[in-house]
Parts: C-alpha cells; structure tokens; sequence
C-alpha cells in the first residue's frame, strides 16, 4: 500500500510538471484506480480467504493466485499507460525533441 501511494503521487507530480492534458490525465487516473482497486479487491480476498481456510487448500490457493493475478495486471496496465502518456513528455525533457 505504501508502494502504491508513493507510486500514484510520483505519478501525479509528473503529470502536473509535464502538463499533460485532459485525456492523458485520465489514463493515468484510470491506471492508478485500477491498480488500487485491485489491490484493496486482493487484500480482501487473502483476509478471507485465511479466516474461511487457515489450512493449506487447492480452492485457497487458487483464489489467491487469482486475485493477486488481478493486481498484475492492472500493474501492467498501469505501466503501459505511464510509458505511453508520460514517455515522451520525460524524453523531450531530458533529450530535447
Ligand atoms: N490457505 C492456503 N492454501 C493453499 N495455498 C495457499 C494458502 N494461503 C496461501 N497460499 C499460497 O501461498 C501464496 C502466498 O500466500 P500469502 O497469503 O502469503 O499471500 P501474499 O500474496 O504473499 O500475501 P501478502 O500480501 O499478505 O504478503 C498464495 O499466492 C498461494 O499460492
């Protein structure tokens, strides 16, 4: 959680500084959310899951792996739309055009 709050403002910060639009503001919006989402969705899921099943259990296991699946690939997500919208902000940056 940590990691995902320093993540969203280091987003943030970037998109205010590079002065992306309205339409690139809400792909990063929608990156972050997505990410969070599934992250809470997947903290909850593993709270329930260890109080229904402290055991070892196939179904256990498999709604874990899903749910932290989830969170993978709204990562992917997210990293694919930071590379896209502030990818070419941050090369004229630092290499000019
Ligand atoms: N009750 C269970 N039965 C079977 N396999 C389990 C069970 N609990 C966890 N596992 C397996 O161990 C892995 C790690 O479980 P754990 O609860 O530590 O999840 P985690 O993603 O590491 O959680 P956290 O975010 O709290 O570190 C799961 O992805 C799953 O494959």
């Amino acid at each position: 959680m940590k990691f995902h709050l320093l993540a969203s403002a280091i987003v943030a910060i970037a998109g205010a500084v590079l002065r992306v639009d309205a339409g690139e503001w809400l792909w990063l919006l929608s990156a972050i959310a997505a990410v969070w989402v599934t992250e809470l969705l997947n903290t909850g899921v593993e709270r329930a899951v260890d109080l229904a099943s402290p055991d070892d259990h196939e179904l256990a296991k498999i709604a874990k792996d899903a749910a932290a699946g989830a969170v993978l690939v709204a990562s992917l997500y997210a990293a694919a739309v930071g590379v896209i919208v502030l990818g070419p902000p941050l090369w004229r940056a630092f290499f000019g055009s």
